[in-house]
C-alpha cells in the first residue's frame, strides 16, 4: 500500500531532499523547504529518523541564517551542519519568547504610526521645525557646556556641589547611553533621517533614546535642587514627556526606546543622589576646581 505522506516531489518524506537541484528556494516557490519543515513538525508523530529531521530543520527558512537560497548552492555542495541547540529551540518559542516578539511587533506597529513627523512630506511634517527645537533642548552639548558656563561662574560653595554634581549626572548618561547603544545595536527606525545635531558614532543606534534619559535625568535633578514654583515644576514634567514624544513623532526612534530611556534616566539620578559628590567625600575634586 502506497504511503499517504509524500513531499511535493513524490519523493517519501523520510528522504532529504534540499541537496538535490530540484529542491528550489521557498522564496520563489520550490516547495521542497517548506514540505521538509512541516515533516520535521511531524516526525515525532511519524518516527522519522530524528538526526534526519535535525538536518531537515537546520535547512528550512526558518532556521536559515543567510539569505542566500539553499537551491544556488547546486547538488555538489554538501549540505551545512546542522545548527548548534539553541537555534533549533526557535521550533519550539518559550511563552516569554512569544510576548518578547508580540511586543516587538506592536513598538514597530506603534511607532512607525506615531512617526507623523519623520519627514517634510509626512502627516504632521510641518511641525518637524518645533520638534527639532525640542531636540536641541535636550542635546547633551547645550547642556554641558551651560552646566560648566555656569560652573566656571558660580561663587557659591552650595551652588558649585550642585553644578559638579550636574556634570558628573550629565557624563554619566552620555556614557551609559553610549554603551548601551553598542552593546545593543538597535538599528534607527527605517523612516528616520539622519539629520541631528552633532552625533556620536554609538548614535546610529537607538536603543535607549538619550534624549528621553536625559529629559528624565535632568527633570528629576532640576525638581529635586531647584526650589520651583509648582507651574514651573508642571513645565518641568511636561517638557521631558513631550520631549520623549517628539523622538517617536521624528522618527528618530521607537517607543520602547523611549520608555526603555526614561526608565534608565530616572534611575541614573538615583545613582547620582547615592553617589552625591561634596567636599567631604571628594575634597579634591572641589579644591581642584576652586585653584581654577
Ligand atoms: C555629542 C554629545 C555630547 C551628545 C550626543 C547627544 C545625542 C545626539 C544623543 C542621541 O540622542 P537619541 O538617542 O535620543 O537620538
Amino acid at each position: 500500500m502506497p504511503s499517504p505522506r509524500r513531499s511535493v516531489e513524490g519523493r517519501p518524506l523520510g528522504v532529504s531532499t534540499s541537496s538535490s537541484s530540484s529542491g528550489g528556494s521557498p522564496a520563489h516557490g520550490g516547495g521542497g523547504s517548506r514540505f521538509e519543515f512541516q515533516s520535521l513538525l511531524s516526525s515525532r508523530a511519524t518516527g522519522v529518523d530524528p538526526a534526519c529531521a535535525r538536518l531537515r530543520a537546520s535547512e528550512s527558512p526558518v532556521h536559515r541564517r543567510s539569505s542566500f537560497p539553499l537551491a544556488v548552492a547546486g547538488p555538489s555542495q554538501a549540505p551545512p551542519p546542522p545548527l548548534p541547540e539553541e537555534d533549533r529551540m526557535d521550533l519550539n518559542p518559550s511563552f516569554l519568547g512569544i510576548a518578547l516578539r508580540s511586543l516587538l511587533a506592536i513598538d514597530l506597529w506603534l511607532s512607525k504610526k506615531l512617526g507623523v513627523c519623520a519627514g517634510e512630506s509626512s502627516s504632521w511634517g510641518s511641525v518637524r521645525p518645533l520638534m527639532k527645537l525640542l531636540e536641541i533642548s535636550g542635546h547633551g552639548i547645550p547642556w554641558l557646556v551651560g552646566t560648566l558656563y555656569c560652573l566656571c561662574r558660580s561663587d557659591s560653595w552650595a551652588g558649585r556641589e550642585v553644578l559638579m554634581n550636574l556634570l558628573f549626572a550629565l557624563l554619566l548618561d552620555l556614557l551609559l547611553v553610549a554603551l548601551i547603544k553598542g552593546l545593543v545595536r538597535r538599528r534607527r527606525p527605517a523612516h528616520n533621517q539622519m539629520d541631528m545635531f552633532v552625533t556620536l558614532s554609538v548614535d546610529k543606534y537607538s536603543f535607549p533614546s538619550g534624549h528621553a534619559t536625559r529629559a528624565a535625568l535632568m527633570s528629576r535633578f532640576i525638581l529635586n535642587h531647584l526650589v520651583l514654583a509648582i507651574p514651573l515644576r508642571v513645565l518641568v514634567v511636561l517638557w521631558a514627556f513631550v520631549l520623549g514624544l517628539s523622538r517617536v513623532m521624528l522618527g528618530r526612534h521607537n517607543v520602547t526606546d523611549v520608555a526603555f530611556g526614561f526608565f534608565l534616566g530616572y534611575m541614573q539620578y538615583s545613582i547620582v543622589d547615592y553617589c552625591w559628590l561634596s567636599p567631604h567625600n571628594a575634597p579634591v575634586l572641589f579644591l581642584l576646581w576652586s585653584q581654577q
